[in-house]
Parts: structure tokens; sequence; C-alpha cells
């Protein structure tokens, strides 16, 4: 084994940080071991150095994490800061001063990631970042190395920890929705700006990471349809369970038939309980990969909190170090092709649409006559009148769910019934997947 340690610098200490600096101090031989070398932490980037930070030694502690990453003697930085700046201008400049790179930033990397990995490319350095998606569960990798060889189709999963907990809490305690995302916060899962979480922005940087590592090519967070779970009500769960279902927030990236695109999505949808999806519980992950070859596989496990996202930095630590031991690198931006992405409106599926409407005669056929007008056929029909139909002049509840149809089509229909004057109002759209 080598002796001289190999140098890493650690930018941000906070929920996950803090639990890589702990592992790197407590499992610093199986890391060794591992990697050939030791593995020394030299310095502490952070914003607050008067916070108390356990295990940490306070001299590698330092506000200026330009200065760390240019010091020209690290060979390894973590960047858990998040966000875009200053942590792509960090890692740009690592790059430059000779350290590769282990980052658990999918927000920097669905905005940035071809631009992030040509840097670390025309410098001969690496760029992991496993961590990014789905927490613990080893997913990159195995995409990136393991199904290199196959042609991936399709990927769909629960990306998102603090969705799927809220969405669980409403669903099996019947607890409101600000106080699971309290809950959920308070455990760590939430990320800074929680909004980032229930507006669906972090599921789609993840689906943006997953679709290009999947189709090995670049997809954009902005290129990703993305709804969050902010509207998502009782009333849905309670029907979605009727039909029986579940809501769970999926990432949806698909390959086109004629492999020519692809599309990436982000959305809560009804998923029957008789899926394996559904059954993913509290801040747990899981994520279907679909391969021409392999068929059907299933990754599931923490995807967030401090310790699980850890695991995933450190073991890319390990590989980052132990190719620059062997003088070598990863798979670089070079690997990649360029697949355009289609529009939302051409995705296919089927819709659970809940309307308000007058509970009067005729009204059953003024509405399939709009579905028929746009292409989109009607598997079932539920009606049922509201208890409180005196009140509002008789108004009753229609749920349709249809047969697949494209994306496009539905919104038209869904414009069209606005406009009847039979139909109050569009109580919720739901897609319904995974049948
Ligand atoms: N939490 C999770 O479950 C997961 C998080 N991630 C990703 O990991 C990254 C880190 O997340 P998390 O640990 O939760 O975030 P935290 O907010 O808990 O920690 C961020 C850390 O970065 C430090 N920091 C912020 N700005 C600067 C700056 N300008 N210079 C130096 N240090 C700075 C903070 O310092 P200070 O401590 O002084 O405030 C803090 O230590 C994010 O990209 C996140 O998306 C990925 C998977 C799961
Ligand atoms: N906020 C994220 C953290 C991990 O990526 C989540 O809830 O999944």
């Amino acid at each position: 084994m080598r002796t001289r340690p190999l140098k890493v610098a650690l930018l941000g200490c906070g929920v996950v940080g803090s639990e890589v600096a702990r592992i790197m101090t407590t499992h610093a031989d199986d890391l060794a071991a591992r990697i050939g070398a030791p593995v020394e932490l030299v310095g502490v980037a952070v914003r607050r150095p008067s916070k108390v930070r356990a295990g940490i030694d306070p001299a590698l502690i330092t506000t200026d994490a330009t200065a760390l990453v240019k010091r020209g003697d690290i060979d390894v930085v973590i960047e858990v800061i998040g966000g875009i700046e200053p942590a792509r201008t960090l890692i740009t400049t690592a790059f430059e001063h000779g350290a590769s790179v282990v980052s658990a930033n999918k927000a920097l990397l669905a905005e940035d990631g071809a631009a992030l990995h040509a840097a670390a490319e025309s410098q001969g350095r690496d760029l992991y970042y496993e961590a990014a998606v789905a927490g613990a569960i080893p997913l990159v990798r195995p995409l990136r190395e393991s199904l290199a060889g196959d042609k991936v189709n399709r990927v769909l999963g629960i990306v998102n920890g603090t969705t799927n907990f809220i969405l669980d809490r409403m669903d099996t305690s019947g607890a409101g929705y600000s106080e699971a995302l309290d809950e959920a916060t308070a455990l760590g899962y939430a990320e800074a700006d929680p909004t980032a979480d229930v507006e669906g922005f972090d599921a789609a940087a993840k689906a943006a990471i997953l679709a290009g590592i999947a189709f090995h090519t670049r997809v954009k967070i902005g290129e990703v349809h993305r709804e969050g779970i902010t509207e998502v009500t009782a009333a849905d769960i309670a029907s979605a369970r009727r039909m029986g279902c579940t809501v769970k927030l999926l990432a949806i990236c698909e390959r086109a038939a004629d492999g020519r695109s692809v599309t990436a999505r982000v959305h809560p949808a009804m998923i029957p309980l008789s899926h394996p999806l559904a059954s993913v519980r509290e801040a747990y992950n899981a994520v279907f990969v679909e391969a021409e070859a392999a068929g059907q596989l299933m990754f599931y496990g923490p995807g967030a909190g401090g310790a699980p996202t850890a695991s995933a930095v450190l073991g890319d630590l390990v590989a980052v170090c132990r190719n620059k031991l062997g003088e070598a690198t990863g798979p670089g931006e070079s690997a990649y092709t360029r697949l355009p992405v289609s529009p939302m409106g051409e995705v296919v599926t089927r819709y659970h649409i809940s309307l308000d409407v007058a509970d009067k005669p005729g009204v059953l056929a003024q509405v399939a006559t709009v579905f028929a007008e746009q292409g989109v056929s009607i598997d079932t029909v539920r009606q049922q009148s509201r208890p409180d139909s005196q009140e509002t002049g008789g108004e009753a509840s229609l749920v349709v769910v249809t047969h697949r149809a494209p994306d496009a089509a539905l919104s038209a229909t869904v414009e069209a019934l606005r406009k009847l004057d039979t139909v109050r109002g569009v109580a919720s759209i739901m897609r319904v997947e995974g049948e």
C-alpha cells in the first residue's frame, strides 16, 4: 500500500458533509485498504465557522472554499454545498488545480452536467456523483457502467424521499401536508428550500441526470416536464384508493420506439397497489429500469438523509481515488451523444379526471362527447351525487378514467370540458401509470 495519503477537501459540512467526515474518520483503515492508500481530510469549507461540528478538527475549518480548492495539492474535492454557485466555480477551479471531484449536487449536474463533464475531461479529471440520484442506491454507476453494453428504454421511479414521505404519511396516517413536510425536514430529507422537493424540481433534476446516463445523451432540467405534489389532495388519495391505487411522485424517462428521441417527466401519478413502487414507504426511493437484454431491474433503498447519502459519496471517493492511483479516469463527456427531448404533449399514458358537474340528465353524454371529439377513449366513468347536492344546486362528482392517449389530446379535452356550462370545475387530473 502507498503510504503517502491522498488529500481530500470537503466543501460543505451540513447534513451530508458531516456524515462524510464522520465515516472518513471512523472507517479510515477500511477506506485505505480498499483504495490502496490512506486518505486524509485536509480542509473543510463551511459558511458558519463558529458552529460546533462534532468530530471535526477545528483547525480544518475554513470559510475560504476557493483558497482550499486552489491549494494545488488536493487529490479529491467532495462538493456537498449544493446549489449552482459557488459550487460550479469551485468544481471547475478544483479541476484546474489538479483535483477530481465527487459531488451530490443534482441541481448543478442537471443544469450544467455537460459543461462540467467536458471541463473534467479536458483536464483529465473525474467527476462522480452517485449521491446525486436516489441517495444511497447504487444507480448512476450501474446505468453508466454495468448496463453500458445494453440498451435502456425506460426508467421509472420514486426519486424524491421528502415527497414520498409526505404522500405516504397523508395516505397511511391521514397526516396533513404541512405536518408531514415539517417531519421530513426535521429528519434531514428535505432540501435547504423544500420548494425544490414539493414542487418537483429535485426529482426533475434527478430525472434529467437519469435520462442522460440511461440513454447516453444529455437532458437539462428545463427539458423535464415537472409537476409537484402541492395540489395533491386528500380527495385524490381517497379516489386512488377506490381504484385500488396509491399516489406517488414519479420520475419517468423513456426512449422513443424509433430510438431517435427521449422524454423525461416528473408528476404525481396513481399506480396500482399491486405495483412494487406502491409499497415504497417513507423516504425510501425505488427505480425500475427496463433494458432490452437485461429486462426489468429494480433498485431500492434509502433515497435521502445524511448517512445514506454519505455512503454513496464515499463509494465515489474510493472509485475516484483508485482512478487517481491508476492514473485513469472514468467515462467522460465524449461517451455521450445528443438525442432531442420530445415535448410532454407527445407522451402517451392514461388519465384519472375528477370533474364537478351539474347533476341533471344529459351531462354524462355531453362530457363523453368531448372526450370522443378529442380522440380520447374512456375506460370507466363513476358518477356520484354529492351529499351537499341541494346547496350546490344539484352537483355531482364525475370521475373519468381514460385509455392511453397523448398528453396533448388530454389537455385539449380538459380545455373543452372547462367550456361546458354543465362542468362546474375540474377538481383534479392525474396520470395513471404502472399498469
Ligand atoms: N440531505 C440529503 O438527504 C441529500 C442531499 N443531497 C445533496 O447534497 C448536497 C448537500 O446537502 P445537505 O448536506 O443536505 O445541505 P446542508 O444545507 O445541510 O449543508 C450545506 C453545507 O454547505 C455549507 N455551505 C453553504 N454555502 C457555502 C459556501 N458558500 N461556502 C462554503 N460552505 C458553504 C454549509 O455551511 P454551514 O454548515 O456553515 O451552514 C453546510 O455545511 C446538496 O447538493 C443536496 O442536494 C443529495 C442527496 C441527499
Ligand atoms: N431532498 C432530497 C434529498 C435527496 O436527494 C429528497 O428528499 O430526496
